[in-house]
């Protein structure tokens, strides 16, 4: 039997934690050997606390065979007290018309507080997680505050645009998601990010693997498949966020919490063979890939083997470069309004 690992979930009363919690208690994200101690950390107010002791009540009456313990708190220095992995879920969502520079005015301070109690708290060895939002420049502000743990210990989550491309592809061509391989999103997790399919395919049935862009000309014409790519396709995968909240009223749960789940458990347990997934990276560590130069927290197709992420070199055309220039020009726009902040 495997040592149970210490893994912190912020915003534990949140709607995203109803999902992410039970998900990794029950093993999907570290595997199905790997006890888990959860930390549940909150704001701590009275009633943010006992709704998370209610989520507490709910998992124990789970019997998940891997839970070992929960601790539940609204301290930060209990909350990162030597742990293995952090989610940083815990922030204010989009509501109505806010920006993401709102948002960061907004959140900002959470995560340099985050950062610090890492520092000071957590294991060296931390991997942490940012999902609360603008999150690429949360794990960089959480990065800068916690220097003495390695820079490519911090990632935001562009899993879940990631696989929104893929529903999207996948839909379009009627085959299962599962088919669909080796999409790539890069840059800032906001409307200037790059969903690319040059390099994707569509593994068939039988082994056989057909391009993306191949397999969309086939059932729709060669102009029709790339005037979706560039129009419908490119707007949905960017504005999926916003077009959600319009609909549900409440920013999406669910699917973030499948992302966090997908994210975390390809950088513990790898990457399969010859196939990439795409995380945000702090841009110190990938030696100037894509031409993003160092100090944000970028999306890249990133292979993982033990536990180490490396970016995956693709040669992008002209065209993709510019759009990906542009996503890192957002995000060094936002490190100076954080930097402000
Ligand atoms: N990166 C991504 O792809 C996505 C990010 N998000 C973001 O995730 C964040 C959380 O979303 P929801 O769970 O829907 O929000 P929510 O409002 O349902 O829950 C947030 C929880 O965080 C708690 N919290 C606030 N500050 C905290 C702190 N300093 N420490 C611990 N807990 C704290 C609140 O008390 C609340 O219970 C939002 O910023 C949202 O925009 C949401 C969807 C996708
Ligand atoms: O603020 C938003 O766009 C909604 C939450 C989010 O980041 C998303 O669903 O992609």
């Amino acid at each position: 039997m495997l040592s149970p690992i210490r893994v912190v979930v912020t915003g534990a009363a949140g709607q995203i934690c109803y999902s992410l919690l039970f998900r990794i208690a029950r093993g999907d994200c570290f595997g199905p050997e790997q006890p888990v101690i959860l930390h549940m950390l909150e704001v701590p107010v009275e009633v943010c606390i006992k709704r998370a002791e209610g989520v507490a009540m709910e998992l124990r009456d789970c019997a998940f065979p891997l839970l070992a313990d929960i601790v539940i708190t609204g301290d930060a220095a209990v909350g990162f007290k030597d742990v293995d992995y952090a989610f940083l879920v815990g922030a204010a969502p989009r509501k109505g018309d806010m920006t993401r520079a709102d948002l960061l005015r907004k959140n900002a301070g959470i995560f340099v507080g985050q950062g610090a109690a890492i520092e000071q708290y957590a294991k060296k060895t931390v991997k942490v997680l940012v999902v609360g939002n603008p999150a690429n420049s949360n794990a960089l502000i959480t990065s800068v505050n916690a220097p003495s743990v390695p820079r490519e210990n911090f990632t935001s989550m562009e899993r879940l645009d990631h696989n929104r491309a893929i529903g999207q592809i996948a839909t379009k061509l009627s085959v299962l998601p599962g088919q669909v391989k080796n999409i790539a999103v890069f840059g800032n997790h906001s409307a200037t990010m790059v969903p690319v399919v040059d390099f994707g395919y569509i593994l068939g049935t039988d082994g056989t693997k057909t391009p993306i862009r191949e397999a969309l000309a086939a059932v729709m014409g060669a102009d029709a498949a790339e005037k979706y790519l560039a129009g419908e396709f490119l707007t949905c995968v960017r504005t999926r966020g916003k077009a959600i909240i319009d609909a549900r009223g409440m920013s999406s749960a669910a699917s973030a919490a499948n992302a966090a789940i997908d994210h975390v458990h390809n950088w513990h347990c790898g990457t399969p063979e010859g196939e990439w997934v795409s995380m945000g990276v702090h841009t110190d560590a990938t030696n100037g890939a894509y031409g993003v130069k160092a100090g944000v927290v970028y999306s890249m197709p990133c292979r993982v083997v033990d536990g180490k992420w490396e970016v995956v070199d693709l040669p992008v055309s002209e065209a993709t470069a510019a759009l990906l220039a542009a996503s890192a020009e957002d995000l060094f726009g936002e490190r100076a309004a954080a930097l402000e902040i």
